[in-house]
């Protein structure tokens, strides 16, 4: 690549600028509109190369900025293709597209590098978690996952070999396309396909252990723009859904997209649900909803390899801060619950103060009986980590 000394110098400027108060990609398209000297590749590389710096976490930290985006981009690379040049013989010749082989190589170069420098929350997170994969993933970009909608699936395969789109399958209707894919151009999103991470594709599992034949009214009382509203309608089709947040303007995206997706019949309302009250203004069915589904406000840490950023700017008090909003929003909703009725509680955390500790509140303070609790695994499969849990009401 001819400029990728430039590129480097580059995205060390940017990256002096960023404070983290915006995430790193709106950030990144108000540093390239007030200079207009950068081209459309320009903007490409040095994005890459910023995203890179952010995906050691604290690791690297020792090293100068130049120096620490190039051992970045060399371990974040499955191939170095054009950035060959700003590495030696050596270390070029040493590479390999197996993460572990060039976390060792740069070791040995006397360049420590350890999984707790890049999260350092991994005391804190689940049991269940192999915290050095984990770790280790937000080296590698992650996937993007389309769910194909129900009927769906033989017209969007058509389209993707029609386009020679590169993809995999996962898993029935599940499509994964190469990292930073925008399949809007060539599928009817929302219509044929929602992007829909793999893991939270997955929570479909975890609802499907449900006695379904007992579910009619449906509650999303966390909805934001409704993806796991369109995830519950797909797999129960026949329910009366109701759907809240708190924020209105993202109930009005979610009106457009639910629009997109032929869902039609539906209530919404704008609710805070820390606030006990909130409820008395809700659209509650008199005996209450045979299903909740709590997809709550959270860290957001399982997925923070799609937002490396997160690693260098989350601070530990975030965690209590989500855990006890967590228990206002889920102790408000279960009141809406019918008796028989389920719960469905979800995170993309990796926390166990917002998994494995809500799921005991909610069991032991809220009296509910689990069905069943998981944690979804995505590191392996260049996916987000979540959790999800299913509780029934006596
Ligand atoms: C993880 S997102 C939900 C994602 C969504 N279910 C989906 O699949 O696309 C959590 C949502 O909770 C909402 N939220 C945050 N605080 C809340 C509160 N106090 N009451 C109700 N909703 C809240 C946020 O606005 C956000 O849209």
């Amino acid at each position: 690549m001819q400029y990728a000394h430039r590129y480097i110098q580059y995205a060390v400027t940017a990256l002096a600028g960023f404070n983290g108060s915006l995430p790193l990609q709106h950030y990144l398209k108000q540093f390239f509109a007030a200079d207009k000297k950068y081209g459309s590749k320009d903007r490409r590389f040095i994005s890459h190369l910023c995203y890179c710096y952010f995906r050691t976490g604290h690791a690297l930290q020792q090293l100068p900025a130049e120096e620490r985006i190039k051992v970045s981009l060399y371990l974040c690379s499955e191939q170095l293709e054009g950035w060959n040049d700003l590495f030696t013989q050596a270390w070029q010749q040493a590479h390999t597209p197996q993460l572990t082989q060039r976390i060792q190589f740069v070791v040995q170069q006397g360049i420590p590098f350890e999984a707790a420098a890049v999260f350092p929350w991994l005391q804190q997170c689940s049991s269940d978690i192999d915290t050095t994969a984990f770790a280790h993933s937000h080296l590698l970009q992650p996937h993007v996952f389309l769910r194909v909608r129900p009927g769906m699936q033989k017209r969007v395969l058509q389209k993707l070999q029609q386009q020679q789109v590169v993809f995999t399958q996962p898993q029935p209707d599940c499509i994964a396309l190469p990292p930073a894919s925008k399949a809007d151009q060539f599928l009817q999103l929302n219509s044929e396909a929602v992007v829909q991470d793999l893991s939270s594709q997955r929570v479909g599992d975890v609802l499907l252990q449900a006695d379904n034949k007992r579910i009619r009214t449906v509650w999303d009382c966390c909805a934001a723009s409704g993806g796991k509203s369109i995830l519950v309608k797909d797999l129960l089709s026949d329910i009366q859904l109701t759907v809240s947040d708190v924020r209105a303007s993202i109930i009005h995206n979610l009106k457009q997209r639910f629009a997109e997706a032929g869902i039609r019949s539906y209530q919404s309302f704008v609710a805070d649900l820390t606030d006990k009250e909130a409820l008395k203004r809700g659209p509650v069915p008199g005996k209450g909803f045979d299903l909740i589904v709590c997809d709550a406000p959270c860290s957001g840490s399982g997925t923070w390899g799609r937002t490396p950023e997160q690693l260098a700017f989350f601070t530990t008090a975030e965690i209590d801060r989500y855990a006890t909003l967590q228990r206002k929003i889920v102790t408000t909703a279960v009141n809406a619950l019918a008796p028989g009725g389920f719960l469905l509680y979800i995170t993309c955390s990796v926390f166990a103060a917002e998994n494995e500790q809500q799921t005991a509140y909610i069991q032991n303070q809220l009296q509910l009986k689990p069905v069943a609790a998981t944690l979804l695994k995505g590191y392996h499969e260049k996916a987000d980590t979540m959790y999800a849990a299913l509780f029934t009401k006596a």
